[in-house]
């Protein structure tokens, strides 16, 4: 006897049949007559009929070897016009060794390789054709003018192979969006998780999670149109829903990655903040190893939020130089305290820099270490004591600081307890990092940045290894969207099984937006925009 599941897992697959579903490989896709999903209707048609494309596509200037790239349909043209070989030579994917010539003068300009790739076995699926030359200016000036005079050919718009790429569904958004990020990357860190995206990490994430929904619609939309004429158990719908609340707890988790993926792809926020002329601007002139902030002995010289780009270990780092933190009746210095506060409030970490030379020879322990400054400090500040060359010039000196550095972390740890504002936990004072440093001698930097790197691996940790990290807003902006229409279809699921269906339905197509947004130009326009002219 076939049972109830059996009859209605039958239903379903005529479900999928009728509303042409189809599986492209990752995903399930269906027909835009009837209502799931976004654009994703057809298979991807080869764009042939374009013109065809080319440009320098290594860097701009005098290099050793250059490369040329076309695309489309008048490849073979291209390679015919310019190198003296019989077409059954150009063996796709294999480099050959030519002569290239200019087509309407016949004369020689360069011996160099080339490479012909057979639509749709090529970076864009269209002809493709590589020119490896000499990378010398005339070479490619006249390399690219032999190309120009064979007909249907032009030079390509910025990002335009890459588009060709996904317009013939080599590539999908997110896709493309690691591979801009993979030509943009300037550090270990930001390479690798571009590469991993380019080659579709995210794009398989999302895919499985819209395919377990899309198999829950279907059920659900299976028991709506046959349900009771097939008396279906509606255990089958429960147990749906329950699959479903899986998939949007294991969003919100992955939702819940605390920023990781965009700090990587941008640069965590680092902000150097501490009293006026305790050796702020050194600190950041000796980091970046060049004079980005002005340094003088006039305490109050900072005003502006100075900001500098930093590789510590392979993370990205913009590390921010802030005026003092003091009360002043100047309104300009003022406001630069305020944009230093704010900028150590969104930081992810902050660098508090004291005047050690200064603190020993204050009564008070916390002179410098005023409650203004106090309480900007959080649990992601590391205490920098500057000078120390001053300190270590004298014994006596040294023997004073030894007792007065106790005092002063005990001053923070007692603060920091009694207000509480931005800790989690109560603070040991070893749960205080500090280093000493001194700027005029490049004394313990080394230390300093071994203790940033600590931090930055702390923060960057990637706790759920099987989700990847969420470099873009665009990503957040639609899982939050999934995410609630979810919801809604929980909220709605026992009173009206039509409407959370419907619910469903734009869960599906939320998170298909992140890899076939149905924006598709605008967004296209905003992510090639920053290509360069041979990708
Ligand atoms: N002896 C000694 N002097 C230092 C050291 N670091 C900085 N200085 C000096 O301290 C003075 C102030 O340095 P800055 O880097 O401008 O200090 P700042 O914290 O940026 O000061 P503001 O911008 O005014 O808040 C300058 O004269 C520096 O040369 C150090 O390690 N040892
Ligand atoms: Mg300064």
């Amino acid at each position: 006897m076939i049972s109830r599941l059996t009859i209605f897992q039958n239903l379903c697959k005529k479900c999928i049949n009728n509303k042409r579903y189809y599986s492209n490989g990752n995903n399930f896709l269906k027909n835009n007559t009837t209502n799931i999903v976004n654009r994703q209707e057809d298979p991807p048609k080869l764009s042939l009929e374009k013109d065809t494309i080319y440009s320098l596509a290594s860097g701009v200037g005098k290099s050793g070897v250059a490369v040329i790239r076309v695309s489309g349909s008048q490849s073979k043209e291209v390679l015919k016009g310019l190198v003296n070989k019989k077409e059954s030579e150009f063996k796709p994917r294999y480099a050959t060794i030519g002569t290239f010539f200019h087509p309407l003068t016949k004369e020689a300009i360069d011996k160099g390789m080339f490479i012909y790739f057979k639509s749709p076995h090529s970076f864009t699926g269209e002809d493709v054709v590589e020119f490896h030359i000499h990378g010398g200016r005339a070479v490619i000036h006249d390399t690219l003018d032999a190309i120009s005079s064979i007909g249907g050919t032009r030079t390509s718009q910025p990002g335009e192979f890459t588009k060709r790429a996904f317009d013939n569904g080599k590539m999908d958004l997110s896709e493309v969006e690691g591979l801009a990020d993979l030509i943009d990357s300037q550090t270990h860190h930001q390479r690798k998780i571009a590469f991993n995206q380019m080659q579709g990490s995210i794009s398989r994430f999302y895919y499985q999670l819209r395919e377990d929904l899309i198999r829950s619609s279907a059920y659900m939309e299976a028991y709506i149109d046959f349900g009771e004429d097939a008396e279906l158990d509606p255990e089958i719908v429960e147990q749906s829903k329950n699959r479903i609340i899986g998939i949007r707890d294991r969003i919100q988790s992955h939702l819940n990655d605390g920023k990781r993926g965009e700090r990587l792809r941008q640069g965590a926020q680092v902000t150097i903040l501490g009293p006026p002329n305790a050796g702020k601007s050194s600190l950041i002139n000796l980091l970046t190893n060049r004079k980005v902030s002005i340094v003088s002995p006039i305490p109050g010289t900072t005003r502006d939020i100075i900001e500098a780009m930093l590789d510590i270990g392979g993370y990205p780092v913009i590390i921010g130089d802030t005026a003092g933190i003091r009360q002043s009746s100047d309104t300009i210095e003022l406001e630069g305290v305020q944009m230093a506060k704010e900028r150590s409030e969104t930081s992810d970490l902050s660098l508090c820099v004291l005047d050690a030379s200064q603190l020993i020879e204050q009564q008070t322990s916390n002179s410098q270490l005023d409650n203004e400054l106090l309480n900007i400090i959080n649990s992601n500040t590391i205490f920098i004591f500057n000078k120390m060359d001053i300190i270590n010039e004298s014994p006596l000196k040294k023997e004073i600081w030894g007792r007065k550095k106790l005092e002063i972390l005990d001053n923070i740890v007692k603060h920091v307890n009694e207000t509480r504002k931005h800790i989690d936990k109560v603070y040991g004072k070893d749960s205080i990092q500090s280093v000493e440093i001194s700027c005029i001698d490049n004394m313990n930097i080394r230390q300093l940045l071994d203790y940033l790197q600590k931090s930055l691996e702390n923060l960057f940790e990637c706790q759920e290894q099987d989700s990847p990290l969420l470099t873009r807003m665009r990503y957040k902006e639609a899982l939050i969207n999934c995410v609630e229409s979810l919801d809604r279809y929980l909220y709605f699921h026992d009173s009206d099984i039509v409407i959370a269906s419907e619910e469903l339905r734009s869960a599906i197509k939320s998170i298909g937006e992140i890899t076939h947004s149905s924006n598709i130009d605008d967004l296209l326009d905003i992510i090639f925009k920053d290509f360069c002219i041979g990708k």
